[in-house]
C-alpha cells in the first residue's frame, strides 16, 4: 500500500558471473543492484512507476568477493512533491567468519510518473520518525543543494562529439 513501506532490503550471494577480471564484483553490477533496490523502494512508497533521476556521492569503499552474502538496503530519507530521496548502502559479509563490511553507499533520487511515458506525479509525504531520520533528511537536503550546483557545472562543461 502506498506511503507505508519506506525501506527495502535485498539479500543474495555474490556469484561468479558478477565478478570482473580481478575476481571482485564489478562496479556496474553493484550499481545495478543499487538501482533495483532503490526502484523497489520508490515504487513501493509511491505506488507508481518511477524513474531514476540522479545518483550522488557513490563510494566503492570495500570490494565484494564471490560467495559473500550481499545486503542492499534502500531507505527513504526525504520526499519532495514528486521525488523520493533514498539512502542506499551495500554490505558484504564473509559467511565463514561472519565479518561484515560496508562495500558501497550513495544517495539516489527517484521521480514517480503517472504512467511509464508520462509526467511526474505526487508521492505520499515521508515524515522522519526519529533523530537519525531527521539527520538523514538534513543530509538529503544539503546534497540536493550541492547537486544543483554540480549540475550547472556539468552542463557548462565544454564537450566535443565522440569520434568514430
Ligand atoms: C527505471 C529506470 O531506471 S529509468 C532509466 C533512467 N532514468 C531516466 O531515464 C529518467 C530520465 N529523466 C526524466 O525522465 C526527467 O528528467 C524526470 C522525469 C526525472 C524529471 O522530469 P522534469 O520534466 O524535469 O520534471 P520536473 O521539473 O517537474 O521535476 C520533477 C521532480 O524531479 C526532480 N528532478 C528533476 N531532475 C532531477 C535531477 N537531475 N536530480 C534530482 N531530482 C531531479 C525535481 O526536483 C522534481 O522534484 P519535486 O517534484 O519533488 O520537487
Amino acid at each position: 500500500m502506498p506511503g507505508q513501506q519506506s525501506e527495502v532490503t535485498f539479500r543474495f550471494l555474490a556469484e561468479p558471473t558478477d565478478v570482473n577480471f580481478g575476481g571482485k564484483v564489478h562496479g556496474g553490477m553493484v550499481m545495478k543492484w543499487i538501482d533495483q533496490a532503490g526502484y523497489a523502494c520508490a515504487v513501493g512508497w509511491s505506488g507508481a512507476y518511477c524513474v531514476t533521476a540522479s545518483v550522488s556521492g557513490i563510494q566503492f569503499v570495500k570490494p565484494i568477493l564471490i560467495g559473500d552474502l550481499v545486503t542492499v538496503r534502500a531507505r527513504l530519507i526525504h520526499t519532495g512533491t514528486t521525488s523520493m530521496h533514498l539512502a542506499v548502502d551495500v554490505q558484504a559479509s564473509d559467511l565463514r567468519t561472519g565479518e561484515r563490511r560496508l562495500a558501497t553507499s550513495c544517495v539516489m533520487v527517484f521521480v514517480a510518473l503517472d504512467r511509464p511515458d508520462g509526467r511526474p506525479t505526487a508521492v505520499p509525504t515521508w515524515t522522519p520518525r526519529n533523530e537519525e531520520d531527521q539527520r538523514l533528511q538534513e543530509h538529503a537536503r544539503r546534497l540536493m543543494e550541492m547537486s544543483k550546483a554540480m549540475e550547472a557545472q556539468v552542463v557548462a562543461m565544454p564537450s566535443e562529439p565522440a569520434s568514430d
